[in-house]
C-alpha cells in the first residue's frame, strides 16, 4: 500500500508538471490522461501496462468516446447510464465509471445545453479506491473545462471575426435578394449546415415571410407566425433548438418541409432584433447540421449573425427609402426644368443632348440671350448618370475677376481681407454632378487661365490654400457671344475654347421655332396660373397670331415675362392681342412701356406696383437692345452685373451672381 502511494505521488507530481503547460485536448489525451487513469488502476504507464479508458459523451442518445487511451473497446453502456442516472460512481469488476459535470455549458452562450459525459476506466479486476477515482475525476474535469474554455474563447473570436467580415460585405449590397442570400450563405458556411433562412415578421398580417434558400419558386414562403419553432422563437424572443431524434415532432412545422421538398432533421432558430427599441423583426433559422445536431456554439454564432443581419437589412431599407425620396426630388427638379418644344430644330437639339448626356464630354451651348441655354444644360444633367448629383450654375459675366476665382474654386479663411471664413467653391459644390458656366465668353483672361488648368488637371486649389482637391465635375459652358471672333480678337483663349467645345449645341432664337411659341405660352400660363390660383385663360385667334408674328428679341425669357405679366395683370378668361402689349419696334415698345404704365392695372400696394413697373421697364430695355444685356444695362444707367442683381431682386430669372 505504501509502495502504491509512493507511485501515486510521483505520478501526481508528473501530472501537475504536465498540466502547467497550455495543453490542447489531444496533448492532454496523449500525456496527462494515461497518468490520470493510472491513478485509478494503480498501473504505471511505461511498465508495459497502459491503462485503457477515457472520456465518453452522449451524442444524440448514443455514447461515444471523446478522448480515449489504450485499446478501443465496446463501451459499457449500462454502467455509464447507471452512473449518469445516479450522478454517482459506478464500479464493477470490469469498469469504473464516474460522471463528469457538463463540459459545454457557458454563461456567455445564448443557450445552455447539458451534454452528459463521464470518465470511463477499464479495471479488469484491479481494485480501485473511491478516493482515487474522485480525485482523478475532479482533476480531469477541471483541466478539461479549462481547455474547453480556452478553446471556446478562441473559437468565439474566430467566429466573431468571421461574422464581422461577412457583415462588412453585406453593407455593400444594395439589393434585398442579394443581401438575404449573402446572409444565408454566411450562416450555412459558419454553422456547417445545409440551409439557412430568414423569416421577416409581418406583424399586421400575423405572418412570417421566409426567405431565401428555401428552394421554392420565387424563394418566398409565408407561414402563420404562431406555428413551429419559428413561432416559439417569436413568442419567447429566445433561441430554440430542435433535433429529430431527441425532440417532439409536434414542435416542427412539417408543412414547410412539404412545400420546400426538404427533410428537416435538426433546426436552430434565433430571434432577429431591430429598430431603436430592439423589437423582434423576424427569426433566423439554420437547418440540418452536417455533423449531428446544433449546439450552444451554433446558437451563439447564429445570434451574432442575426444581430448583424438585422442591422444590414434595416440599413438597406433606410438607404432605399432615402434613395427613393432622393429620386422623387430629382424627378421633381427634372420635370420643373423641362425643355419644352416640338419644333424640328428643338427635337434635333433634344436628340443630340440625349446622346451627349450619356458621355462625360464637355459641352458648349450657343444661342442668343433667353433662348434656354440653362434649361438645356439642366436637361443634359438630368438625362446623364450624374442626375443624382448637384447641378450648379455660375454666371461668369456677373462676377468681377477678383471674385470669380474665389467663387469657382473657393477660398481659405484669411486668404484676403474679407475672407472671414473658409468657403467652398462652385467646383467643389458640383462634385459628382454638373457645373454650368453661363456667359463664359465674358470671363476675364485670368479666370480663363485658371479654368483651363482645373479642366485639365481635375483638381482645384482654394484661394489662399495649398492643398489640391480632386473634383469630378462635368462642365457645360454657354455663351451668346461669337467665340471664334473673340479668339481672333485675343479676348478668349483658343485652348480653353477647344477644351469647352468638345461638343456644341446651338439653340435657335424663338422666332425660328414656329408654333413652339404657343406651346411655350401654354406652358407658362399653366405654370403661373397654378401659382396664382387662377383659371388658365385661353388665347384667342388675334393673340395667337400676334404671338406667332412677334420677333421675340428677348426670346423665351421675353415670352415668359409677357405671360407672367398677363397672368398677374389680366383677369379675363380669353386673352386678345391687345392684352399682350407686344411691340414690334423699339419706338412702339417705348410707347408700350409708357402706355403699359396704366396705374389702374397695377396692384394697390406701392411696393408691388413699383415691382411691376421695374420689371416692365427692364424688359423693355432688354427688348430694345435685342437681348444684349450689356446694352440694356447701359441704357438703364447700370453696370451689367448690377442689372443682373436687380433682375434677381425682382425675381426675373436672371442667373445667380
Ligand atoms: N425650351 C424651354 N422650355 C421651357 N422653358 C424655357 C425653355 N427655354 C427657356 N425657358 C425659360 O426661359 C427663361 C430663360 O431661359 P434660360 O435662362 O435657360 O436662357 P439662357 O439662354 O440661359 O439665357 P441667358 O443667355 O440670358 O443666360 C427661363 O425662365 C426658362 O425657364
Amino acid at each position: 500500500m505504501a509502495e502504491a502511494n509512493d507511485v501515486n505521488s510521483a505520478v501526481t507530481a508528473e501530472i501537475f508538471e504536465i498540466l502547467q503547460q497550455e495543453l490542447s485536448r489531444e496533448q492532454f489525451r496523449a500525456t496527462a490522461l494515461p497518468l490520470l487513469l493510472s491513478q485509478i488502476t494503480g498501473q504505471t504507464p511505461g511498465d508495459g501496462a497502459t491503462p485503457c479508458g477515457g472520456i465518453v459523451r452522449q451524442v444524440q442518445s448514443q455514447w461515444q468516446t471523446d478522448l480515449w487511451v489504450g485499446k478501443s473497446t465496446t463501451l459499457p453502456e449500462d454502467e455509464i447510464s447507471d452512473a449518469i442516472d445516479r450522478s454517482a460512481i459506478s464500479l464493477t469488476d470490469q469498469w469504473c465509471v464516474a460522471p463528469l459535470p457538463s463540459l459545454t455549458t457557458d454563461d456567455d452562450l445564448p443557450l445552455s445545453i447539458a451534454t452528459a459525459s463521464a470518465l470511463v476506466v477499464r479495471l479488469d479486476g484491479q481494485p480501485a479506491a473511491q478516493s482515487h477515482i474522485q480525485r482523478t475525476t475532479q482533476i480531469t474535469s477541471s483541466v478539461l473545462s479549462r481547455i474547453d474554455q480556452r478553446d471556446r474563447r478562441k473559437l468565439r473570436i474566430e467566429q466573431l471575426t468571421a461574422v464581422l467580415n461577412a457583415s462588412i460585405d453585406w453593407q455593400r449590397l444594395d439589393d434585398d435578394e442579394k443581401l438575404l442570400h449573402a446572409i444565408a450563405d454566411t450562416a450555412t458556411e459558419l454553422l456547417d449546415c445545409q440551409r439557412a433562412s430568414i423569416f421577416l415578421w409581418d406583424k399586421r398580417r400575423k405572418k412570417l415571410i421566409g426567405r431565401p434558400a428555401l428552394g421554392i419558386d420565387g424563394g418566398v414562403l409565408e407561414v402563420a407566425d404562431s406555428v413551429g419553432i419559428v413561432g416559439e422563437v417569436l413568442l419567447s424572443g429566445e433561441p430554440k433548438l430542435w433535433s429529430a431524434d431527441a425532440d417532439d415532432e409536434a414542435r416542427i412545422n412539417r408543412k414547410v418541409d412539404k412545400k420546400t421538398e426538404f427533410q428537416t432533421d435538426s433546426l436552430l432558430a434565433v430571434p432577429m432584433q431591430g429598430g431603436h427599441r430592439g423589437d423582434v423583426i423576424g427569426v433566423f433559422e439554420a437547418i440540418n447540421h452536417n455533423n449531428g445536431s446544433f449546439g450552444a456554439f451554433d446558437a451563439a454564432v447564429l445570434s451574432d449573425l442575426a444581430t448583424h443581419a438585422s442591422v444590414a437589412i434595416e440599413g438597406l431599407r433606410a438607404r432605399r427609402t432615402l434613395a427613393q425620396s432622393r429620386d422623387r426630388l430629382v424627378d421633381d427638379a427634372a420635370s420643373a426644368t423641362k425643355l419644352i418644344g416640338d419644333h424640328p430644330s428643338i427635337q434635333s437639339v433634344r436628340t443630340s443632348a440625349g446622346k451627349v448626356a450619356k458621355t462625360d464630354l464637355s459641352l458648349l451651348i450657343l444661342g442668343r440671350n433667353g433662348t434656354g441655354k440653362e434649361v438645356l444644360a439642366q436637361h443634359v444633367h438630368y438625362e446623364s448618370n450624374r442626375r443624382n448629383g448637384p447641378f450648379i450654375a455660375v454666371n461668369c459675366a456677373a462676377l468681377v475677376e477678383s471674385l470669380l476665382e474665389s467663387e469657382l474654386f473657393g477660398h481659405e479663411k484669411g486668404a484676403f481681407t474679407d475672407a472671414n471664413q473658409t468657403r467652398v467653391g462652385k467646383f467643389e459644390l458640383a462634385n459628382g454632378g454638373t457645373l454650368f458656366l453661363d456667359e463664359v465668353g465674358d470671363m476675364s483672361p485670368g479666370g480663363q487661365a485658371k479654368l483651363l488648368r482645373v479642366l485639365e488637371e481635375k483638381v482645384v486649389v482654394r484661394v489662399g490654400g495649398s492643398q489640391t482637391i480632386p473634383v469630378d465635375v462635368r462642365v457645360i459652358a454657354a455663351t451668346n457671344q461669337p467665340l471664334e471672333q473673340l479668339i481672333a480678337e485675343r479676348r478668349f483663349r483658343e485652348d480653353l475654347f477647344f477644351r469647352l467645345n468638345v461638343v456644341s449645341l446651338t439653340l435657335p432664337s424663338l422666332h425660328q421655332r414656329g408654333d413652339d411659341v404657343l406651346l411655350l405660352a401654354e406652358h407658362f400660363m399653366q405654370h403661373f396660373c397654378y401659382h396664382i390660383g387662377r383659371q388658365v385663360p385661353t388665347l384667342d385667334a388675334s393673340a395667337r397670331k400676334a404671338m406667332l408674328s412677334h420677333p421675340w428679341p428677348g426670346n423665351v425669357r421675353e415670352l415668359r415675362n409677357t405671360i407672367e405679366r398677363l397672368c398677374y395683370l389680366t383677369s379675363e378668361d380669353v386673352i386678345t392681342a391687345a392684352d399682350l402689349t407686344l411691340n414690334t419696334s423699339a419706338a412702339s415698345r417705348i410707347n408700350a412701356a409708357s402706355t403699359s404704365v396704366d396705374a389702374s392695372q397695377f396692384p394697390d400696394e406701392l411696393t408691388d406696383a413699383t415691382r411691376v413697373f421695374q420689371v416692365t421697364h427692364i424688359e423693355n430695355a432688354i427688348a430694345r437692345s435685342g437681348g444684349n444685356m450689356t446694352d440694356a444695362a447701359a441704357s438703364l444707367g447700370l453696370h451689367r452685373s448690377n442689372l443682373y442683381r436687380k433682375m434677381r431682386q425682382l425675381d426675373m430669372n436672371a442667373d445667380e451672381e
